[in-house]
């Protein structure tokens, strides 16, 4: 499954694809019903890889009828845990099987490096359908205090007709982390993926209803935010709202929310996440190492990239000698040669927005230390940033590009300040050989996920949200993310003998 392919073995693969298009709706693929279709482009090379059903709110009224009625017949949570279990293991095995074709599709739609697909999304894919798999047996319900003359229940219940929508950055890893829990909960799922990115999603629907997932539990609905995203957010019939996105499409789920049923919403939104440096750190060429990575693995289109380098002022330039060091290992081009670890951006409007802060860089004379040159296409050097002021756009903004901004410090108390002075709050990476000062920073660094020593997400066993205006209502994976697809009940069952009048409560 981690093998790596030689760069002519991906292209091999890539010709003989097939690529889905249509939309995948209560176990079949099918077209939008107005007929309509746009293009999703190859964004490394401009070319058009192939046409995707632009699909409406005829469409997610549609998919959401076929959850609805599958949720309602009982035919995914109702059948047994274990049974539920051997067909995700089963989906798991066919994800598996397939993985140099996932692989490589992800890689054409997105403009991500295939190293990257390979050893990370489509592993890390497989491993958490199977983790949430697992868990489906191994979870009990309560019972409450309440004494002799009750029994008391507290039992969760699948939440019903789930809406997942998606983001373009990790297509296959964010379907995962929702449709992994939520399948495993017994919800019925509506998935909208971002319309750049939609391939890898349709072919993971048609591989879990031949693993058996029953029509109607898990459907693809293709088309714009506009288009499917909003009649998901506002549908009566939809529970719930997972969505992993911008800060700005996230508040507009609560808006959808209050407007139609109060469904349940969950938000996973962006982050401007710091790396924060001290002066005891005890191997700086591996903190070198580990920034590098923090700041460009994935080009920077991650919501946890940790973009803003802390560093204290006695250690910046050795750090960032030994950063330049590690820079010329990122080799930037074709996103399907395995030397490669910067691939393309994903759409040329998204360069044009990360281009916008390279200028705003040069208007403001700011001093780039590394990077800085983009190339007739969409693609965009690992480029770092010094001198960066807290009020600076490349400070405050999530750029969700290949650009780190630098910024000194002297005290902790200064570190904290600057690590927390955000609107956002989703990871920070601190670097220390000093056990208090781990302890200090990872306590009042208001974010979700704090890595000590290293950059990373945790793994399918932790986590991952985020405080403040990076995340809202739940977190995604871990059995935190299973309790979210569920409804608390309390059943009381009253065992007392009346003839005798006792109190019953
Ligand atoms: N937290 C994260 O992982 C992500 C953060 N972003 C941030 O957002 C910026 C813009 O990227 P976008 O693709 O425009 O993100 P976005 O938040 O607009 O898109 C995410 C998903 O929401 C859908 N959507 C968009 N508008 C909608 C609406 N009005 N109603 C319902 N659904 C809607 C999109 O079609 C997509 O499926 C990026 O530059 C980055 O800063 C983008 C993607 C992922
Ligand atoms: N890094 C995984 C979550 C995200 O970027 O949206």
């Amino acid at each position: 499954m981690h093998d790596v392919l030689t760069a002519s073995e991906y292209a091999a693969i890539a010709q003989t694809l097939e690529l889905p298009g249509n939309a995948f709706i209560n176990g079949a693929f099918r077209p939008a019903a107005s007929g309509r279709t746009y293009e999703t482009i190859n964004p490394a090379t401009g070319k058009v890889l192939t046409s995707v059903a632009a699909c409406d709110a005829e469409d997610v009224d549609y998919a959401v009828s076929k959850a609805k009625e599958a949720f309602d017949d009982g035919r995914w949570h109702l059948r047994s845990p274990g049974e539920r279990k051997t067909v995700l293991l089963k989906f798991a095995k066919l994800l598996e099987e397939n993985s140099h074709e996932l692989a490589v599709l992800e890689s054409l739609d997105s403009g991500k490096p295939i190293r990257e697909c390979q050893t990370v999304d489509v592993p890390d894919t497989i491993h958490t359908i199977r983790w949430h798999a697992e868990l489906i047996d191994k979870i009990y319900d309560n019972t409450a205090p309440v004494g002799a003359n009750a029994l008391t229940l507290i039992v969760r219940e699948p939440i019903g007709v789930v809406g997942c929508v998606l983001p373009w950055n990790f297509p296959l890893l964010m379907l995962a982390w929702k449709i992994g829990p939520a399948l495993a909960a017994g919800c019925s799922v509506i998935v909208k993926p971002a319309e750049q990115t939609s391939l890898t999603t349709l072919r993971v629907a048609e591989l879990a209803h031949e693993a058996g997932v029953p029509a109607g539990v898990l459907n693809i609905v293709t088309g714009t935010g506009k288009d499917v995203g909003e009649p998901i957010g506002l549908h009566k019939d939809v529970d719930m709202v997972s969505f992993t996105g911008s800060t700005v499409t996230g508040r507009r789920f609560l808006r959808y929310a209050a407007d139609s049923n109060l469904k349940r919403v969950v938000l996973e939104c962006g982050g401007k996440n710091p790396a924060v440096v001290m002066d005891d750190c005890e191997d700086i060429d591996l903190v070198a190492e580990q920034v590098v990575a923090g700041a460009f693995w994935n080009m920077g289109e991650n919501c946890s990239a940790t973009s803003r380098l802390i560093v204290h002022a006695s250690i910046k330039d050795e750090l960032l000698t030994r950063v330049g060091a590690y820079l010329r290992d990122w080799k930037m081009g074709d996103p399907l040669d395995p030397e490669n670890r910067v691939g393309s951006l994903v759409s040329r409007e998204h360069f044009e927005k990360v281009k916008s802060y390279l200028d705003h860089a040069a208007k403001e004379k700011l001093s780039v230390v590394f990077g800085g040159q983009t190339d007739k296409s969409i693609f965009v050097e690992p480029t770092v940033i010094d001198g960066v002021d807290r009020n600076s756009r490349l400070f405050q903004e999530e750029i969700f590009g290949p650009i780190l901004s630098v910024t000194t410090f002297t005290t902790l108390s200064e570190a904290i300040a600057l690590a927390n002075d955000t609107p956002y709050g989703l990871a920070a990476s601190v670097y220390t050989g000093s056990l208090r000062n781990a302890i200090k920073l990872s306590r009042e660094i208001r974010a979700g996920v704090v890595t000590v020593n290293c950059f990373g997400e945790g793994d399918a066993t932790t986590p991952f949200g985020g405080f403040k205006e990076s995340g809202f209502g739940g977190r995604d994976k871990s059995i935190h993310a299973h309790d979210q697809y569920t409804e608390l009940k309390t059943i009381w069952i009253d065992v007392s003998d009346r003839s005798v009048d006792e109190t019953v409560r």
